[in-house]
């Protein structure tokens, strides 16, 4: 049987320190995150945000597992579930629903991280109803080399065990009182430690990274992903994670660790703003021009529906608007002559795009 390559440390782990530095980052990091939580609490349609910023992180997340998917694929798979999409566009898809499943789980919940939603979205996302791996033979390997980098515990007892306190960890403030966005940086870690599933350890751990910023309170609904942040720096985020277990939780190496999550943090906040800001000024052209322009189809409904769905169609604006099929198609066709949207054929049906709203997510900082 392969032998686990680092003990697995009680939380929080003893070489873990707010250092000057870490407190200097951690300060940015706090300035930047109210403000976003601020911005993202004064838009009127927080729905459409939410909708949309998960679909731009399934896609980011995604990548790192190099499950390529288009933009175009991904809203189109989105718009057209009952189409056949492409693998890819389906696992991005199935991200998503994932997410937003355990955003809705943690509301009912009362702000809880637990084990059990872990699970449910693993289930999720891998189309399986497969639990914890209970199944020695996990190991990371090297996807150029092939060469071992890093063997988890292996025997289910022992996975089980740590999920146990982790979610102790999560959930009893009691615990410890680390800054929160210290406690995040560490719980990401043990959770690739531990790496409770057979594949998607990966995926889970960037989702709850979010639904630990809503679960402490430091945002009210999941709009800060660091997925972005991370395909970026993808050899320093394995390096710096690898340091801590080869160093054997040296003070230095978790240092590192949370210094590159907290700037992350500061720097993703920074830019959601950003792309919160595009999406407020964009809605508000559109509102002013369509008022002015076509008085008689103009409502905030159909403002929200343009946003909510970057590619929308026909039977969206009937339910949403509640109205007869060809009320929804002229409304629909009258903005895509004015050049709201753009309509395109997909299969048998038409859809249309909101264009500049793709392009923001497209080039968007977030
Ligand atoms: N030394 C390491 N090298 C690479 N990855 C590591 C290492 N240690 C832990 N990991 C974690 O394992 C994850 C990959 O695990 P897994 O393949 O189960 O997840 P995934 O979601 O399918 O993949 P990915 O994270 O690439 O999207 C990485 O994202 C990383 O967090």
């Amino acid at each position: 049987m392969l032998k686990a390559s680092y003990a697995i440390p009680n939380l929080p782990p003893p070489g873990v320190e707010e250092t000057p530095a870490v407190l200097r980052a951690l300060a940015q990091a706090h300035r930047h995150l109210a403000e976003l939580k601020g911005r993202a609490a004064s838009i009127p349609n927080q729905g459409i945000l939410i909708d949309t910023l998960a679909l731009q992180e399934a896609k980011a997340s995604s990548e790192i597992e190099n499950i390529v998917t288009t933009q175009d694929e991904l809203f189109q798979a989105n718009a057209f579930p009952e189409n056949p999409a492409s693998p890819a566009a389906k696992e991005v898809a199935r991200y998503a629903d994932a997410l937003r499943h355990g955003f809705v789980e943690q509301r009912r919940l009362g702000g809880l991280l637990t084990n059990n939603m872990i699970i449910a979205m693993f289930q999720m996302l891998k189309r399986t109803d497969e639990e914890f791996r209970n199944t020695p033979g996990t190991a990371l390997k090297n996807d150029q080399t092939g060469e071992m980098v890093y063997v988890p515990p292996q025997e289910g007892s022992a996975v089980r065990a740590h999920m146990a306190a982790l979610e102790r960890f999560i959930n009893e403030d009691e615990t410890s009182d680390l800054d929160p966005l210290v406690k995040m940086a560490i719980v990401h870690h043990q959770f690739e430690s531990i790496h409770p599933f057979s594949d998607g350890n990966g995926r889970l751990g960037r989702i709850i990274n979010v639904l630990y910023l809503t679960h402490s309170g430091l945002l009210d609904v999941p709009v800060l992903y660091l997925s972005r942040w991370i395909t970026g720096r993808k050899g320093e985020y394995y390096r710096l994670l690898q340091a801590v277990r080869d160093s054997e939780g040296a003070a230095e190496a978790w240092e590192a660790w949370l210094l590159y999550m907290i700037r992350g943090v500061a720097e993703t906040a920074k830019g959601t703003l950003a792309l919160i800001e595009g999406m407020r000024v964009l809605m508000a052209e559109y509102k002013q021009r369509i008022r002015a322009e076509h008085p008689k189809i103009y409502s905030q409904d159909l403002l929200n529906n343009m946003f909510r769905h970057p590619y929308t169609r026909i039977d969206y604006v009937e339910r949403e608007l509640g109205v007869s099929r060809p009320t929804a198609t002229k409304y629909l066709d009258m903005l895509a002559e004015a050049g709201f949207l753009d309509k395109q054929r997909f299969g048998r049906s038409n859809y249309y795009m909101n264009q500049r709203l793709v392009a923001l997510f497209v080039g968007g900082a977030a």
